[in-house]
């Protein structure tokens, strides 16, 4: 068992002595009055949260949203049974109620008006969320809330609870491309480059702002609560404390890294250590919240799915919309895959691009659910027992999105591959030789795309994008353990230890000419 398991104590040990382009704006592309880019703060060098009234941002989103209204806007989403057929379906829900599950017991989905947003051409939706990067207004500043119309259309932006999330960096992974992967066009999407860092803010901002417009219309929401590995947990204590709204939170007890544990304690959450596994935690936490006013934050709440979707939208963006071949994402609980796959679709069928990219899920071997399930020809899911893993934010053996991710997975010619605990680690330590500081499970993912182009599947010039769902930060303990060579039954074939050296010019000077003798020019 990885070592970073045993930690839940902060007095732990170590062997290892380590020293303790803004876009431009685009001018709307129709007559439609868009409150797209306010550009009163940034223009006349006023702060940005405050405008030359001495309004602050919000007090500015209201006074625009009032003196100029949007003509002709009539969007809206509603829940609706997850992959109903439109033509029979007759059961749906408005967002403002309460309900995470189809009567039948499946999962939901929320559903926009495709037919209302499809008024506006492609070319009018590309501009819009273009002219939106880069900028403070409320609440566009987000990269999820710059994607409004395609969201939470219907809410205020008064209930808006966000830290500009989004908008996270997608950089050319140059090195580890053409060094360990002989590709020109290996690219990293860093959702880990977050509020609290990883992916889980995008659609934490989403659930969170929909609870707090729910409170203030009275229904019965004292607080919010998920069953988490460390990443949802981290986003949900945040997002409430920012809005003042209580948070409880399951943790698998012994389970989740000591940054991860410390992020709730800090923002306040109500923690439960619970002496179980995540599934245990989260099949506790969908009894508690069928009982009590605690609202579900999970990614069985399909409004999750809404902020997450927008990380897809950002790559097509972020290539001036260009589709990539491949998007490589790792998959636990199985929501982001089917996220990706509803925001490339959204774009396809609203005329932003003409295809989407073809999917991979990443798994863990340790926790490889969906993996058995595509080798087995998609016959029979069997839910694991998950066993432990580095890449422990996915140690997950009953993933509640089961159903969404094979839906994604088929919808784009998708691929399922697993990663054994010796892989994922190399394939980290191997990008972090090139000078990134990758979380285990984008680990995971890079193990697949290695396999992937082993196999000639993924070939050396498609363009590929690896989705790096947490920051590295979270996950010390396992570089720790890898480069002390601190685990068992691992080579560690990229270990870095630091060398002990005696405080003498003589020691230092011999300990260097070995280094310089030994290392290729
Ligand atoms: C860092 C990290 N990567 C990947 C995942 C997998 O995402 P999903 O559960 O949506 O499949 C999670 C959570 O499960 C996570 O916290
Ligand atoms: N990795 C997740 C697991 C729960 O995922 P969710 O997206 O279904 O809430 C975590 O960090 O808790």
């Amino acid at each position: 068992m990885p070592s970073s398991y045993l930690l839940q104590s902060p007095s732990f040990s170590t062997n290892l002595k380590l020293p303790s382009k803004p876009r431009t704006p685009t001018p709307t592309p129709c007559s439609l009055s868009v409150k797209a880019s306010s550009s009163s703060s940034s223009s006349n060098n006023t702060p940005a949260s405050t405008s030359s009234k001495g309004n602050n941002i919000r007090d500015e989103a209201r006074r625009q949203y009032l003196t100029n209204p949007p003509q002709n806007q009539n969007f809206s989403a509603k829940y609706v049974p997850f992959n109903a057929d439109p033509a029979t379906n007759t059961e749906s829900y408005s967002l403002d109620e309460i309900v995470y599950r189809s009567q039948s017991g499946g999962l939901l989905d929320v559903q926009h008006d495709i037919s209302a947003l499809k008024a506006f051409p492609g070319s009018y939706w590309r501009a819009l969320f273009d002219s939106r990067v880069g900028k403070t207004t409320w609440p566009y500043g987000s990269g999820v809330w710059s994607k409004k119309e395609w969201v939470l259309p219907e809410i205020s932006s008064d209930d808006i609870v966000s830290a500009f999330e989004g908008n996270s960096n997608l950089f050319w992974a140059e090195r580890l491309g053409k060094h360990f992967l002989e590709m020109n066009e290996l690219w990293v999407k860093h959702c880990g480059i977050s509020h609290t860092g990883s992916f889980k803010d995008l659609g934490m901002t989403v659930l969170v702002s929909q609870v707090n417009r729910l409170r203030k219309m009275n229904k019965p929401v004292f607080g919010v609560g998920c069953a988490s590995t460390g990443d949802t947990s981290a986003a949900l204590s945040a997002y409430c404390a920012s809005a003042g709204i209580p948070s409880i939170v399951f943790l698998p007890a012994n389970k989740i890294s000591i940054a991860q544990l410390v992020q709730p304690i800090a923002n306040g959450a109500f923690v439960l250590s619970v002496d179980t596994d995540f599934d245990g935690c989260m099949q506790l936490i969908r009894e508690v919240t069928s009982e009590l006013p605690i609202y579900l934050a999970n990614s069985l709440n399909s409004l999750r799915i809404e902020g997450q979707k927008t990380a897809a939208i950002e790559i097509l963006q972020q290539f001036d919309w260009e589709v990539p071949d491949w998007v490589i994402i790792p998959g636990g609980n199985l929501g982001n895959i089917y996220a990706f796959y509803k925001g490339f679709h959204m774009c396809k069928e609203l005329g932003l691009v003409d295809k989407i990219p073809r999917l991979v899920c990443a798994q863990a071997a340790n926790a490889n659910p969906l993996y058995l399930y595509y080798k087995s020809g998609w016959k029979e899911f069997k839910a694991v027992k998950a066993s432990g893993t580095f890449a422990s934010a996915i140690q997950i053996g009953d993933p509640v999105s089961i159903d969404r991710a094979v839906y994604a997975l088929k919808q784009s010619n998708g691929i399922v591959e697993e990663a054994t605990e010796e892989e994922l680690m190399d394939a980290m330590a191997q990008a972090d030789s090139t000078g990134m500081f990758i979380c285990p499970h984008t680990g995971v993912a890079l193990t697949a795309l290695m396999k992937l182009r082993k196999s000639g599947v993924i070939g050396p010039t498609d363009r590929t994008v690896v989705v790096s769902t947490a920051h590295g930060l979270k996950f010390t303990q396992s570089k720790i353990d890898y480069h002390s060579n601190n685990i068992k039954e691992m080579a560690c074939r990229f270990a870095n230890p630091p060398v002990s050296v005696k405080a003498d010019f003589g020691s230092v000077m011999d300990v260097l000419k070995k280094y310089l003798s030994k290392t290729p020019k």
